[in-house]
């Protein structure tokens, strides 16, 4: 297990400035998850701590000791990579004790270690098998598990599950946090998956055009995005922007849903579609259906309200059926749950 500190990072490739100052510790034993766009740096961050990459600016600590004179195999440091990187004509025991053979382990404590490593991920009936023998899942598991054979202080993950198909990937996301809970390594974690980012980090670092949005808890970074750059890009449906009427050219809807968040000076509302529900006629602000999409276990309405610039998601029960194209409904907020951006796009405490 081991500590990572990020200071000041920076780094051009050509004219283009890709990273301009990430800060940023890892704790010990942390599963620190990066996410952002594409393009926004977060693998260059990556390969910079495996010293794949060189450092134009700044520091990297491992454990206090700056990894900038270290070579990447004195660095303790383990990547996985999306494309796996299998040695194609090895079996998958010998991919996985590869590394061990080139540090000069014996060959029983070679094996002893590979069967270690194969039971942690389920794959010893596939130690004699060559790489095109395998699924992607499998291939995956064999990458994670020359890792692990290295018996790492860190381990760096680039976007392991994105070749996978979605219900594989489900799978290995919670094979990913067992392994981490039973091997208690420091990990870091790159995806451009929400999702992901969520439902494995301790901790999230969103990542936008080279810089850090916001550092914290998944449910801190969903609860009280830094700006709406981090409020729009953590959540699924996306969060919903209302923005503050302009004085006297109000709709009576805009008008009326405004005034219901009760957000006063506030430039623009962040409502989470969960808090956002239909009712009958009456009962709040009317606006008319455009889609909604039964997705069985909730029903997510695209509504329209008169005067509001986007098109707002309400998610309802899936009992709610009914909502055609064109039905008039009423919407009803909890204002309690708004988030307030001031005219900068920052929280607003
Ligand atoms: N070796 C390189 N030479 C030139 N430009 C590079 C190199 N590596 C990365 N870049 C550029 O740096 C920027 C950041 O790339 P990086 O791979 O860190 O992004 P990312 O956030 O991981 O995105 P993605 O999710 O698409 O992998 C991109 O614009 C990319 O084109």
């Amino acid at each position: 297990m081991a500590q990572v500190s990020l200071r000041g990072l920076r780094k051009r490739f050509g004219d283009v400035e890709v990273l301009k100052g990430i800060d940023l510790d890892v704790r010990n034993g942390e599963f620190m998850v990066f996410v952002g766009p594409s393009g926004c740096g977060k693998s260059t961050t990556l390969r910079l701590i495996a010293g794949l990459e060189e450092l134009d600016e700044g520091d990297i600590l491992i454990d206090g000791v700056s990894a900038k004179d270290q070579r990447p195999a004195e660095r303790g440091t383990a990547m996985v990579f999306q494309s796996y990187a299998l040695y194609p004509h090895m079996t998958v025991a010998d991919n996985l004790g590869f590394a061990l053979k080139m540090a000069g382990v014996g060959s029983a404590e070679r094996k002893a270690q590979v069967q270690r490593a194969a039971e942690t991920l389920r794959i010893t009936d596939l130690l004699q098998r060559y790489p095109r023998e395998l699924s992607g899942g499998q291939r995956q598991r064999v990458a994670i598990g020359r890792a692990i054979v290295r018996k790492p202080r860190v381990f760096l993950f680039d976007e392991p599950l994105s070749n996978l198909d979605a219900a594989l990937r489900v799978d290995m996301r919670i094979e990913l946090s067992r392994l981490h809970q039973e091997l208690g390594t420091t990990i870091i974690y790159v995806t451009h998956d929400q999702v992901e980012a969520m439902t494995m980090g301790h901790r999230i670092a969103l990542f936008n055009k080279g810089r850090l949005e916001q550092v914290g808890a998944p449910m801190e970074l969903y609860r009280a995005p830094a700006n709406e750059f981090v409020a729009g890009f953590i959540g699924s449906p996306r969060i919903n922007l209302i923005d503050r009427p302009l004085a006297g050219q109000a709709t009576p809807e805009h008008g009326a849903l405004w005034e219901r968040l009760g957000l006063g000076a506030a430039q623009r509302a962040g409502l989470r579609p969960e808090h956002l529900s239909v009712a009958p006629s009456g009962q709040g602000v009317p606006a008319t259906v455009e889609l909604a999409e039964y997705l069985g276990d909730t029903t997510l309405v695209h509504l329209r309200v008169p005067g509001v610039a986007h098109l707002l998601t309400a998610r309802a029960d899936g009992g709610v059926t009914g909502l055609a194209a064109g039905s008039k409904v009423d919407l009803v907020p909890e204002a309690d749950k708004a988030i307030a951006f001031d005219a900068q796009g920052c929280l607003v405490a």
